[in-house]
């Protein structure tokens, strides 16, 4: 089980289930936790924020059930996250991270509210910000969330070219992290560029395609670990 408040001597890898075979979802998930992942990134899309749509809450729950100990990472991309912590938390979500965009145009303090419920629902809270948007834009919850996502595509897609720009930003707001918090990054990352998120201060690894889509699992997750 991860514990967010712990730096992990390695980057964690958390394979997306983006990229699995969803007609043999369990068998995919069963194969990436044996052969080294730390834990599961379940992407929820509503067709709105994104312009793609994913799974829903059915799927979480048949996750939980049959992985117990398993640890899952839900990163919602949609319009309303307030309308999908509960539901995702009482499907078996441990950690659930919404995006700063999400919260543009809402009242003042939406993000805030976001993590009281959150919290309230005992699972950790992440923050994510897409490549546009800049890192001062979610500073303020520095202290505030257990985990700060930072997109490296533009999301809504699996298997997209990765971002090298949002390195910079990595680099900007990792070290004002307290050492309880821990950054994580999405999007196009694998064995090439592994090593590079992990200089620039992130230490939680999203990959789908890179994993799922690897001849070998154990050696993509191993590599990705090793930058
Ligand atoms: O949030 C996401 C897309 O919006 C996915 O987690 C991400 O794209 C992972 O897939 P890949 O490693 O194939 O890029
Ligand atoms: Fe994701």
């Amino acid at each position: 089980m991860i514990d967010l408040s712990q730096k992990p001597a390695q980057p964690l890898v958390l394979p997306s289930i983006l990229a699995a075979d969803f007609t043999t979802l369990g068998e995919d998930v069963a194969d990436v936790l044996d052969k080294g992942a730390d834990g599961i990134h379940v992407d929820i899309m509503d067709g709105h924020f994104v312009p793609n749509l994913s799974i829903g809450v059915p799927i979480m729950a048949s996750l939980r059930k049959r992985f117990p100990d398993a640890y899952f990472d839900v990163h919602l991309m949609v319009t309303n996250p307030e309308l999908f912590v509960q539901p995702f938390a009482d499907a078996g979500a441990d950690h659930i991270t919404f995006h700063i965009e999400a919260t543009a145009g809402r009242k003042e303090n939406h993000e805030f509210d976001l993590i009281k419920q959150i919290k309230a629902t005992g699972c950790t809270a992440g923050i994510s910000f897409n490549p546009p948007t800049t890192a001062a834009s979610v500073q303020h919850l520095v202290g505030h969330v257990e985990m700060f996502l930072a997109m490296s595509v533009h999301p809504g897609f699996g298997g997209q070219k990765f971002i090298p720009e949002v390195l910079d930003k990595i680099r900007e707001l990792s070290p004002k992290l307290p050492d309880t918090a821990r950054f994580e990054i999405d999007g196009g990352v694998g064995p090439v560029n592994a090593g590079d998120v992990a200089a620039a201060g992130v230490d939680m690894i999203v990959a789908g395609s890179a994993v799922f889509g690897a001849p070998d699992r154990a050696a993509a997750i191993a590599a990705i670990k090793a930058g």
